[in-house]
């Protein structure tokens, strides 16, 4: 399926969502990372203070896999976790993090050296902080930010540098004339769109994007959304899609693990969850989403598919 245009009409990210159940390939995908009982804490005067706990998760392939929560419930705590990333006083109590690389052997995160560690950032493990629109170069040019990620972590492809920029912008719906411009002179949204464009330039095997569109207006939300779903239809990006809004979930994601107090209290397919949550905490989160109309969910469920 192909959609082109950056400027999703109301209905359209709907139509990126089958109406029946999960694509069955990807149900079966193998996994990218598996996670089995993480635990997580904060050294703090008054002592450990758990933000995750006992979490079991697989992330497969080709999926974007959404992870609910409400302020505090230890999503980005669990995401910096995933990816080792923490800093301290965070520190992982227990558990086991297996990345599985693309035609490689699996590797046990948790116990890896830093020099191996750093190998795999961007190349094979990408984030996409929180407010990381604001992590830009101010006095630096978008193409030279990318040139500067490419070469630092992929050295070998500085011959190709220069065609890689322009493809990567449109990729996510961006003029390759971006490259020429500063961070001020971009919007919230293009600032966005460039950092996911970054996030994706060395072809990662996971994407990890922690509230990819808070702080932006509604309609650059559903920009953002559609070129997150891109991402994963037409360039088979694998994704895990942090938000505290259910209605971001509802619209992009394939499956959702829902936290609360560090717990993922419930995890499937984003259909089964908001039809029939199992978690009274679940069915509260989706009592809560503002509604004009009809639910997000409902609206998608009329949607049907476009190819
Ligand atoms: N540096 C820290 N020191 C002590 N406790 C922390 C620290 N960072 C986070 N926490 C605690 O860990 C728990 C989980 O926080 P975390 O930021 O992961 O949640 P979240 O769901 O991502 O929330 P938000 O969306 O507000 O960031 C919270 O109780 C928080 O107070």
């Amino acid at each position: 399926m192909h959609r082109a245009g950056v400027g999703p009409a109301d209905g359209q990210l709907s139509q990126q969502r089958s109406e029946g159940q999960v694509n069955p390939e990807r149900q079966e995908a193998e996994p990218v990372l598996e996670v089995k009982g993480l635990d997580v804490r904060y050294r703090t005067t008054r002592g450990d203070v758990t933000a995750v706990k006992g979490v079991d998760l697989t992330v497969r392939r080709g999926e974007i896999l959404g992870i609910a929560g409400e302020s505090g419930s230890g999503k980005t705590t669990l995401a910096v976790a995933l990816l080792r990333l923490l800093r301290p006083p965070g520190h992982v109590a227990g558990g086991e993090i297996t990345f599985h690389p693309r035609g490689g052997q699996p590797v046990d995160l948790l116990r890896m050296d830093e020099r191996r560690l750093r190998a795999l950032r961007w190349r094979s493990l990408s984030y996409l902080p929180q407010g990381s629109m604001n992590s830009m170069n101010p006095v630096m040019r978008v193409g030279a930010q990318f040139r500067d990620v490419i070469l630092e972590h992929a050295g070998d492809r500085r011959r190709e540098v220069d065609a890689m920029v322009p493809r990567l912008l449109r990729q996510v719906g961006l003029e390759p004339r971006v490259a020429r411009m500063y961070p001020h002179e971009l919007s919230g949204g293009m600032k966005q769109r460039a950092l996911m464009a970054m996030s994706i330039a060395l072809e990662p095997d996971l994407v990890v994007a922690d509230e990819p569109t808070t702080a932006l207006d509604v309609t650059i939300q559903r920009v953002i959304l559609q070129s997150l779903g891109d991402l994963r239809d037409e360039f088979g990006v694998t994704l895990v899609v942090i938000s505290h809004d259910m209605g971001v979930h509802a619209q992009l994601v394939d499956r959702v693990a829902v936290m609360y107090e560090g717990e993922v209290v419930e995890v499937g397919d984003v259909r089964q969850v908001f039809k029939q949550p199992r978690h009274p905490y679940t069915r509260s989160l989706i009592e809560s989403i503002p509604r004009i109309g009809e639910a997000p969910w409902q609206e998608q469920r009329k949607g049907g598919r476009a190819s």
